[in-house]
């Protein structure tokens, strides 16, 4: 690693450490003291922790046994309370590790004169207690039984000095500290003096002696830098971790910003936006919380893998009430599980298909050219085009989805169709009852079910985009926008599986057709089924313990059953419900939606709460968005024709307030690589617009291995592609046992991860296992991938994610494709990403000394 001391500036405050024994920054006994001393408070805010644990768990216990009987009301008071002592529960054990991170010397004493630390200087007398208030900064706020701060939450306005405060603009903070624990043990602490002069006046005396610089840190202005090295350096486990401990000042300002509109955030690869987006949504449930504990957040992320990555954050911060999609599984009951060409998928994505698929359903409400004959218990009636037309024009003024409208539109037709059979059979036709069964017999009738069908056909969303696709006529017929070579590429036969880019179309489609009569009634059937197995359960529980003797029925247990089985989290209400509307919604890796999904997003959060990350730079595809207000477009409200503002004036309709921000600093991928990277964007024509700043460079973590020249180079056609597969295999396993080992060597046997990032991982993954270690690294437990030391993928699937080292083969073939793709694929690695290419090196890259080279 190469180290070097950060130059001290106005903004960056004089450090100290009084932490593991190999900085040698302080003299034993100090450094020994304090953090004695720093535990007592630790072991007081667990004691609190604990204290609040089992009070809520005792409250649980209390509210179950208070069983199934009283009024409804209080049976619904009752499932309230236990649904509030189970997410207290979850958030209070959520927040076990690492309770307490950082500590605040405050530069003068409260004004009210109260002592909110008075727990913890209760227990250790500090001498900062004079000079001015001192606080414990931590995942969740505690108060002890007297309403006493034990730890302040990080998401408490004071706690913005923990994260902003600088040597310019100290916002009243005079010293931060940090402190380091595992498992409850306070095991380091990091000193900032933000405020010097106040801190003299105080007399206030550092822990340590002696100053030191953090080595390793390339960027000015970082604050906890021992923590914050410490966070990069540590050995990746497949799930990323959260970083309340060492949020830096430009990420604090974008996680505490207001919920309001729009919020883009976007920045290189590593600057965290993922992560600053996951504890934007802690803040919010804390700023926000009434609001959003009765609405939830929705997490939309690229890949399942992703999800699975990130899927510990937030739990970590105490917070529940999330549900995570991918766009794929964004639709209750969808299932979308096709592959296709990223070309398909981009045909897809385009606004076009609002007015495409509204055409759609349009088409299936037609008015016959002429007279249709229906016979009904032999007599025959007429179906008329003006009857037709009349009845159409009434469904749709009703404004209903055209599935729910349709039964406007075939009640008016049978009112027609019954007057002309009493007219036919002489019968009364203003008798109400004889109305009523002419009705009937022409309701049920074959002939006129075939017939107002083919009027108004009732139709589900996945039915009517499998005819879209399977039948070229009809697609050609709805889509004179499409050039027939675009229209060719969307056919596919009837019965294939959905795919991700048909999910948002599925949703539009769901808005203008409504629920189906097929689909109601499935629900009925499925509920009926539900409802005789309760009831047979009931009935053998009945039997089986002797509780009958007339006075339980099994019906009656059956509905006891129902009223105190487990009821729903809000979170899984809401996964359930195609129709829930969420307060705030998540969009990572955002520059890949395209405008159907920002219209199907858009629709769960009617109020247009939005944070969504991304770097257009990451754009999987040949060319990427121009900005993101082109990427955002179908979120926000377009010009609209005014009929009050005289003829033909149009009035710009407000658009939800767009804000974007920017992140400079990357703390995931050293200088070298990063600076390769954006080397090899700009060969590719796609310069990007927002270079980044690494926090630290190391030495030797770019190697790059040219084997286009050598026998294992991709095989031209006619040579022998047998001896070249060879010893592509050979050089290939060859370069992964050499990193696999090395990352032994420098993190322990078998800790931290390695990506093989491929275009063609199968293949790829059929030579590595042909070496039996390599074989056993790649194993998979669960089947989750990220589990496995070594894994190898797509570099579609990588996005989000981060690994320690990278091996990254045939670039040129990935940037060829997509060179958002190879960006992203070359800036997943922490340590070190080795290069190992049969085909030409993209311009931009360039073999290292010491290596292979071809
Ligand atoms: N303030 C911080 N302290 C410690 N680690 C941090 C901090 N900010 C980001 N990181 C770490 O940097 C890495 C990259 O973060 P993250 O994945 O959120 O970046 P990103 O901008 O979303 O990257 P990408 O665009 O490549 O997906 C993660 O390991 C994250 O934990």
């Amino acid at each position: 690693m190469s180290q070097h001391h950060a130059p001290e500036s106005p903004q960056s405050p004089r450090r100290q450490h009084a932490d593991a024994p190999a900085e040698q920054a302080a003299p034993l006994a100090t450094r020994d003291r304090e953090i004695a001393a720093e535990q007592e408070i630790i072991d007081v805010a667990y004691t609190e922790l604990d204290r609040q644990l089992s009070q809520a768990r005792r409250s649980l216990a209390a509210t179950q046994a208070r069983g199934a009987s009283g009024t409804h009301q209080s049976r619904g008071e009752r499932d309230a309370y236990a649904a509030h002592y189970s997410g207290l529960i979850s958030s209070l054990e959520g927040v076990e590790d690492r309770l307490v991170f950082g500590r605040m010397d405050m530069a003068q004493p409260a004004a009210d004169g109260t002592d909110a630390t008075a727990a913890a200087s209760n227990a250790v007398d500090t001498d900062l207690t004079a000079a001015g208030r001192r606080h414990y900064v931590g995942r969740i706020g505690l108060h002890d039984s007297h309403h006493r701060e034990v730890v302040l939450d990080w998401r408490a306005p004071l706690s913005r000095a923990f994260y902003q405060a600088t040597a310019s603009e100290p916002m009243g903070l005079v010293r931060r500290r940090h402190i380091d624990t595992r498992a409850r043990r306070v095991i380091g602490l990091e000193d900032e003096l933000i405020d010097v002069h106040a801190a003299e006046s105080a007399a206030l005396t550092a822990a340590s002696s002696e100053e030191t610089g953090t080595a390793g840190m390339s960027v000015d202005g970082l604050q906890g830098e021992g923590a914050l090295i410490a966070a990069m350096s540590a050995a990746r486990d497949g799930r990323m971790g959260d970083i309340v401990a060492t949020i830096q000042a430009e990420q604090d300002r974008v996680v505490t910003g207001d919920g309001k509109g729009v919020l883009v955030v976007q920045g290189g690869p590593g600057t965290g936006k993922t992560a600053v987006a996951l504890h934007r949504v802690a803040y919010l449930f804390y700023a926000e919380r009434e609001r959003l504990e009765r609405s939830g957040v929705l997490l939309v992320g690229p890949s399942r893998t992703f999800l699975r990555y990130v899927e510990q954050v937030l739990p970590s911060l105490g917070e529940t009430g999330v549900v995570s999609t991918t766009l794929a599984d964004l639709v209750p009951g969808v299932h979308a599980r096709g592959t296709e060409p990223a070309q398909v998928a981009e045909l897809k994505s385009r606004h076009v298909w609002a007015d495409i698929l509204r055409r759609a359903v349009r088409d299936l409400q037609r008015v016959p050219g002429e007279p249709r004959d229906i016979v009904v218990q032999g007599t025959r009636l007429q179906l008329l085009p003006a009857d037709v037309r009349e009845a159409a024009a009434r469904a749709r003024r009703s404004g209903k989805p055209h599935n729910l409208a349709r039964e406007t539109f075939v009640l008016w037709l049978l009112e027609r169709l019954t007057d002309q059979f009493a007219t036919a059979t002489h019968q009364d036709a203003t008798d109400a009852d004889t109305r009523a069964w002419i009705r009937e017999d022409i309701r049920t009738a074959r002939d006129a079910r075939r017939e107002i069908n083919l009027c108004w056909m009732p139709t589900t969303p996945v039915g009517l985009l499998e005819r879209l696709w399977s039948r070229p006529e009809l697609l050609a017929r709805l889509t004179p926008e499409l050039r027939p070579a675009e229209r060719r590429l969307l056919a596919r036969p009837a019965g294939s599986e959905l795919t991700e880019a048909d999910v948002p179309l599925i949703d539009e489609l769901a808005e203008l057709l409504g629920p189906s009569e097929d689909a109601e009634a499935r629900r009925a059937r499925l509920e009926a089924r539900r409802r005789e197995s309760l009831v047979a359960y009931a009935a053998q529980a009945i039997e089986a313990q002797e509780l009958g003797g007339g006075m339980v029925s099994a019906e009656m247990l059956a509905d006891r059953v129902e009223e105190t089985g487990p009821s729903l989290t809000l979170a899984e209400r809401a996964r359930a419900d195609r129709s829930w509307t969420y307060g705030h919604v998540v969009v990572d890796e955002a520059q890949e939606l395209g405008a159907m999904a920002w219209r199907a997003l858009a629709r769960r959060c009617p109020v247009r709460s939005f944070t969504i990350v991304g770097d257009l730079a990451q754009y999987s595809g040949p060319s990427r968005p121009r900005s993101w207000r082109h990427v955002l477009s179908a979120l926000g409200t377009r010009p609209r024709k005014s009929r009050r503002g005289g003829r033909g004036a149009r009035v710009e309709q407000a658009s939800t307030p767009l804000r974007e921000e920017a992140l400079t600093v990357c703390y995931r991928t050293p200088t070298t690589i990063m600076r390769a990277a954006e080397q090899v964007a700009a060969g590719l024509g796609q310069p990007v617009a927002y270079p980044v700043t690494s926090v630290r460079d190391l030495p030797a973590c770019l190697a790059v291995d040219d084997l286009s020249r050598s026998p294992a180079a991709a095989a031209p056609i006619g040579s022998n592609a047998r001896l070249a597969d060879a010893a592509w295999g050979q050089a290939l396993r060859a370069a992964v046992a050499e990193e696999s080992a090395a990352l032994d060597a420098a993190v322990g046997t078998n800790a931290g991860r390695i990506a093989v990032i491929t275009p063609e991982p199968q293949p790829t993954a059929a030579l590595l296992a042909q070496d039996a270690a390599l074989s056993a690294a790649m194993e998979a437990p669960g089947g989750d991938i990220l589990r496995s030391r070594l894994a190898v993928m797509n570099p579609h699937l990588s996005k989000g994610l981060e690994f320690d080292v990278v091996v990254l083969v045939d670039p040129a073939m990935i940037g060829a494709v997509s060179p958002g793709d190879l960006y992203v694929a070359m800036t997943r690695p922490t340590r070190r990403l080795r290069v190992v290419s049969r085909v030409p090196l993209p311009a931009g890259l360039r073999p290292t000394h010491g290596q292979r080279a071809g």
